[in-house]
C-alpha cells in the first residue's frame, strides 16, 4: 500500500474526486454520474472513541467501498486509528476484497487537506506550522511539502501541551 498511494498521485485522484462528487447534486443523477455518500454514521464507545462506516457508491468507477474505521485517541503503544476497507463488487453485490486502512486514512486525509490548501491559499505558501505530531502531524508534513516549496516548517511535539482555551 505505502509503495501505490504516493502522494502525487492521491493529489490527483482527489482533486478528480471532489469535483466527480460536487457534480454530483449528493446523490442525485447529473452529469458527474450517481454517486451515493452519505455523511460519516458514528457508533460512540463511551469514554474510549467512536466506530465509524463510510460507505460510497460511485457510477463512473463502478465502485461500491466502505471503510470502517475506529479512532480510540486514549489508545497507548497501539495507533490510536485503525481501519479496513471493504470493496464489493458493484454489479452484484459480492464482497471482492478487504484492504489494510491505516495508510489510506492516513495518506488520503493528509493528501486532502494539501489540495484544498492549493485551493484556498492566498499566494504561495512559504511557512507550515504543525500542531501535534501523531500519525496526521506526520503525514501532514510529507503531502504539504509534495505540495509546496516551503522555506520553512515546524511542529509542536506531542509533549508540548496547546490549550484549547
Ligand atoms: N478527517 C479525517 O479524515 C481524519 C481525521 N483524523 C483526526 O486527526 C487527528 C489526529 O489523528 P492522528 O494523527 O491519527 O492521531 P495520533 O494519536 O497519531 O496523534 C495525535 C497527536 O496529537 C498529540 N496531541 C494531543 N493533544 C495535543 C495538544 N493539546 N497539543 C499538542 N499535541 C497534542 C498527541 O500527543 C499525538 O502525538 C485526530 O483528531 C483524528 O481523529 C485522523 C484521521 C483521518
Ligand atoms: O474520515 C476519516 O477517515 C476519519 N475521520 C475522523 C477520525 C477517524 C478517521
Amino acid at each position: 500500500m505505502q509503495d501505490i498511494l504516493k502522494y502525487n498521485l492521491l493529489f490527483d485522484a482527489l482533486e478528480r474526486g471532489f469535483a466527480l462528487f460536487s457534480q454530483s447534486s449528493c446523490g442525485q443523477e447529473a452529469s458527474a454520474g450517481f454517486i451515493d455518500q452519505p455523511v460519516r454514521t458514528c457508533v460512540t464507545i463511551p469514554s474510549k472513541g467512536f466506530f465509524g462506516c463510510m460507505p460510497v457508491y460511485i457510477e463512473a468507477e463502478d465502485l461500491l467501498v466502505s471503510k470502517l474505521v475506529t479512532a480510540f485517541p486514549k489508545n497507548k503503544d497501539i495507533p490510536s486509528h485503525n481501519a479496513i476497507v471493504a470493496v464489493f463488487d458493484a454489479s452484484c453485490g459480492v464482497p471482492r476484497a478487504l484492504l489494510d486502512g491505516d495508510i489510506i486514512t492516513t495518506r488520503r486525509t493528509a493528501a486532502a487537506s494539501a489540495v484544498a490548501t492549493k485551493h484556498l491559499v492566498n499566494g504561495e505558501p512559504k511557512v507550515l506550522a504543525i500542531l501535534g505530531c501523531g500519525v496526521q502531524g506526520t503525514s501532514h508534513y510529507d503531502a504539504l511539502t509534495a505540495m509546496f516549496q516551503l522555506e520553512k516548517s515546524g511542529s509542536a511535539r506531542s509533549n508540548v501541551r496547546v490549550d484549547d482555551g
